[in-house]
């Protein structure tokens, strides 16, 4: 696989991410600054990782959003290749446009920091197809603004179009309707705010996450 991990002025949750798509994957992925223009042809997964992109500054994942790399970014998920965006990533990509509604700070105005059950809600999607849809996985959270947001029709459009993927399993952050992870319309695109990257093997005490790496890869196999 080749994969690409971007990194911003602010992001922690690179390397974890790195590792664990070689862990996976059996490739190191290329690391990618956010300043460079062009990401290289010929990628089959680009990751933006969790952190504090700009301090979190503005809104959490808006000034990212706009930095040089994103372009190439949002070309490439045009284009269909797979792009995961793990809790800031999550926030990067809706503040790009890239996937509808909003982070907003945590109902509670406090970070969350836990294991959090969550619901399988399409096991059909490439990054989700090693899930059963309906099953139950345990997956940490780690975020102050994980409060998905977006009006009533755009939530049932969403619901309606198998483009939620996850939901919580009990109250984490005040979200609409538990939304915990979101799909864009063509299907190459989830953000969420859990981080599967970080159980992914016995030494984390979980390894639930492991299989989303797992459905990329397949889905590359197939394609
Ligand atoms: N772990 C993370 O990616 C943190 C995300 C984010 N900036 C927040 O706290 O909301």
């Amino acid at each position: 696989m080749r994969a690409a991990v971007i990194t911003f002025p602010g992001s922690n949750c690179d390397r974890d991410m790195a590792v664990a798509i070689e862990k996976i994957s059996g490739t190191a992925p290329l690391r990618v600054w956010h300043g460079d223009a062009e990401l290289p042809d010929g990628l089959d997964f680009i990751a933006l990782p969790g952190g504090f992109s700009y301090g979190d500054y503005l809104r959490s994942g808006a000034m990212a959003a706009n930095s040089p790399i994103m372009r190439s970014v949002v070309a490439a998920a045009e284009r269909g290749v797979p792009v995961l965006g793990v809790c800031n990533g999550f926030q990067v990509l809706t503040e790009a446009g890239l996937l509808p509604g909003a982070l907003m700070r945590n109902a509670g105005q406090t970070f969350v920091c836990r294991t959090v059950p969550l619901t399988v809600e399409n096991g059909q999607s490439l990054f989700t197809s090693g899930y059963e849809t309906g099953s139950t996985i345990r997956i940490p959270v780690a975020h102050h603004d994980g409060n998905y947001f977006a009006d009533a029709e755009t939530l049932d459009r969403i619901e309606g179009e198998g483009r939620v993927a996850f939901r919580y399993g009990e109250t984490v952050n005040g979200s609409q309707r538990d939304i915990a992870g979101v799909l864009n319309e063509a299907g190459n695109v989830l953000g969420m705010m859990p981080h599967p990257e970080r159980a992914i093997e016995d030494a984390h005490g979980n390894s639930d996450g492991r299989a989303m790496f797992e459905s990329i890869l397949a889905s590359l196999a197939v394609a």
